[in-house]
């Protein structure tokens, strides 16, 4: 049952479909709308190039139109976003969302430890492009990032629920990193500031209490041990606390937060994991969880959709959206945690065995501390971090599912990709993954 992290064997994925990655298709359904309107917009400013100003003047409405465009045009790209965290699963997405959907912006900054190969690509778009290599717990280099730009959205983190990493440097990452973030918008005079939270800083608690269909004012009692999620909980409380402050310049800065649950789609690394260790079991995985607990899921385009329209509509509204938090939410259906998994490792070849758990719930347990009693002992000599543990056991075992239109209210929020697509998009870039590893 415990399973050391990746380790690639070829799949039954691969030899249905030989696709090119997934970045390379990377488009929204969103862009269509996107295409219409700068087609509107060439009809208008071709119009405006065959005429002159006085003839346009004298066509009334058309004119106004035509300043209007041109206001417009004024108006647009001249915002500054710096994403950190930006070559993260997470991030990828916000930086080609933000690209794809976010008209008024000029420069983007993406700000990580470790960049990725396929930000090449990127430069050579109209919007400047800024790769930064840099460490958020480098105050000094956080605030040079930050000098200039309009929103920030802060992505970066450590996610760590397997003890890969010190509690130490999860807090120093997750805390003080944030505690950077928000120094450096109050120094160098940035208003707006995007924080991904995480609904693991509601729950669930170590008390296992079931959170069914909540919503952002449901009552729950928060309580964590885990490094990670009291690490995130502290962060989005600094952030949440930092909204009002004077920035450089004297205007109030402008915070809020978004709290994705489990995020799944392109690039997610567990689902990664989980099909390599299905495909390591002859094909099959083993029901561990019953499938009555409902764990909450939702689609990465959808969270960093919700990213982009935060971070404008935070400029517009900031009076309602200043200070306040978001579930991250969209149409994925609610199951458990192995049966959500399955729809898009069930058309990878994989099956799950067992209507009901395979083991008693008191064995996995007795499991799960073998593990981290293996971490410990072996943590001298190698790196031991199974997918199961105490923590990630008592995670997938407790319901935690969200409800809410917050986000619709706010600011409009409606997700881009339907379930459907979340599904099929997820299901071709596993495809995809396994052809080219092959
Ligand atoms: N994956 C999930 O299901 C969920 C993730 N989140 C949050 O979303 C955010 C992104 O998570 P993922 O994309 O899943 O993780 P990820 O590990 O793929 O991305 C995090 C990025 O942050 C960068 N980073 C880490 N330490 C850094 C440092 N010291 N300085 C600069 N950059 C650093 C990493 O290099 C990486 O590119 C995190 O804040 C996480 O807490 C929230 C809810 C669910
Ligand atoms: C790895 C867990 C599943 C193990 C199954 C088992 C016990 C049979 O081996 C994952 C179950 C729940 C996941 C977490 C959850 O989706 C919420 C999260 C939010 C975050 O902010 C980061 C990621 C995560 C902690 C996510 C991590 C994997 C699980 C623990």
């Amino acid at each position: 049952m415990p399973v050391e992290h990746s380790g690639h064997q070829g799949g039954p994925c691969g030899k249905r479909v030989g696709e090119e990655g997934w970045r390379l298709g990377w488009s929204v359904p969103g862009m269509a709308r996107r295409e219409e309107q700068a087609e509107g917009d060439n009809h208008l400013s071709l119009a405006g190039n065959e005429r002159r100003p006085a003839l346009v003047a004298s066509l009334g409405t058309l004119g106004l139109w035509l300043q209007q465009d041109m206001a417009d045009s004024a108006q647009a790209q001249k915002l500054v976003y710096l994403v950190t965290g930006g070559c993260g699963f997470l991030g990828e997405h916000v930086v080609r969302m933000l690209l794809q959907q976010e008209p008024r912006l000029r420069e983007l900054r993406i700000f990580d430890l470790h960049l990725g190969p396929w930000l090449e690509e990127l430069k050579t778009g109209p919007v400047q492009v800024t790769a930064i290599q840099g460490d958020v717990t480098q105050a000094h280099e956080v605030a040079a990032a930050v000098a200039g730009a309009h929103v920030v959205i802060h992505t970066a983190g450590l996610v760590d629920v397997f003890g890969k990493a010190s509690p130490e440097t999860i807090h120093e990452v997750n805390v003080q990193g944030t505690k950077n973030v928000i120094e450096a918008c109050v120094q160098t005079g940035t208003q707006f500031l995007v924080y991904t939270s995480s609904m693991e800083v509601v729950g669930p608690n170590i008390k296992g209490h079931p959170f069914y269909r909540g919503n952002e004012d449901t009552p729950y009692e928060a309580v964590h041990r885990h490094p990670y999620p009291s690490s995130k909980a502290r962060a989005e409380q600094l952030v949440l606390e930092a909204n009002g402050r004077k920035v450089r310049g004297g205007l109030p800065l402008v915070t809020c937060a978004l709290r994705p649950t489990g995020i799944y789609g392109e690039g997610h690394q567990i689902m990664r994991d989980i099909y390599y260790q299905g495909l390591r079991l002859g094909g099959r995985l083993f029901r561990a969880i019953p499938a009555s607990v409902e764990h909450g899921r939702v689609y990465v385009g959808n969270v960093a959709w919700m990213h982009v329209l935060v971070a404008r509509e935070l400029q517009q509204r900031p009076a309602l959206m200043g200070g306040q938090v978001y579930f991250c939410y969209d149409k994925s259906p609610y199951k458990s945690y192995e049966d959500f998994n399955m729809e898009f490792l069930g058309p990878c070849g994989l099956r799950l065995v067992g209507t009901r758990p395979l083991l008693p719930y008191w064995l996995l347990m007795l499991l799960a501390a073998l593990n981290a009693l293996l971490q410990w002992l072996l943590r001298p000599l190698l790196l031991y971090a199974p997918l199961l543990n105490p923590y990630t056991l008592a995670m997938a075992n407790t319901t935690f599912t969200v409800s809410t239109n917050k986000a619709q209210r706010h600011f409009g929020y409606e997700p881009l990709f339907s379930w459907e697509e979340s599904r099929t998009r997820t299901i071709r870039w596993m495809q995809a993954m396994d052809s080219s590893a092959q």
